[in-house]
């Protein structure tokens, strides 16, 4: 098993231990707030699973797109999201999307989820590739990898195709990744 399957498998059985403890996420909004305003920004986001952090409620003055998932290149696109629950349906792994495909071609930030992440920003996601290419494919500002405390390693390996990612965002705060670290 490659490096980076095998601590795919651990990150998955340490998720599933923790999947029952009660995360407070209170700061989160806070912490964004804090950061910058997305009031008119165009941002990418993700419907959560139980295990991932949900930001969906976190930018209502933003135009929000989501990955959804197309048949013909069993790839996902970001596609614009209206905010409302009927404008999304069930796609492949049980994840919601957005029914209709609505690209923007400048995607202002990225908030990104991912099984772990380490500090200098290089993430550890699904195994599906899917990430890597939606970033390949549009012109993204502000690259944020999203998770919870636990899921912040040491060092995660990267391959070619792997992005790296700005910041790091978990419920003690938001990180600016150190690529000066790598050496
Ligand atoms: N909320 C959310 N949406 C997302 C992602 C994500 O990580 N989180 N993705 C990030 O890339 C993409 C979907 N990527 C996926 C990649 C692989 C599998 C997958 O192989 N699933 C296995 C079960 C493993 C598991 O529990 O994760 C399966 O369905 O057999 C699912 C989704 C796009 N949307
Ligand atoms: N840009 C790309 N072009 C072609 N193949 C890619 C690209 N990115 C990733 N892949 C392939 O997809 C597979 C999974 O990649 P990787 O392990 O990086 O997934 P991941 O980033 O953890 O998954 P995900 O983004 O779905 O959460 C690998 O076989 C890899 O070669």
């Amino acid at each position: 098993m490659t490096e980076k399957k095998l601590l795919r498998k651990e990150m998955r059985n340490e998720i599933a231990r923790k999947i029952n403890l009660d995360f407070t996420c209170d700061h989160l909004e806070a912490c964004l707030k804090a950061w910058t305003s997305f009031k008119n920004k165009t941002v990418a986001l993700y419907c959560a699973d139980p295990q991932e952090l949900d930001l969906l409620s976190l930018f209502p003055e933003s135009q929000i797109l989501l990955p959804r998932f197309k048949e013909v290149t069993k790839l996902y696109d970001f596609s614009l999201w209206s905010g409302k629950k009927e404008d999304l349906r069930e796609g492949p792994f049980g994840i919601l999307e957005p029914r209709k495909l609505e690209e923007l071609d400048v995607i202002d930030f990225c908030f990104i989820p991912g099984i772990a992440f380490d500090r200098v920003g290089n993430r550890l996601g699904r195994g599906g590739g899917f990430y890597d290419r939606l970033l390949a494919k549009y012109a993204i500002g502000t690259k944020v990898g999203v998770c919870h405390d636990f899921q912040l390693l040491g060092k995660i390996p990267k391959e070619e195709h792997d992005y790296v990612m700005d910041f790091l965002l978990s419920p003690s705060g938001l990180i600016k990744c150190d690529r000066k670290q790598i050496i």
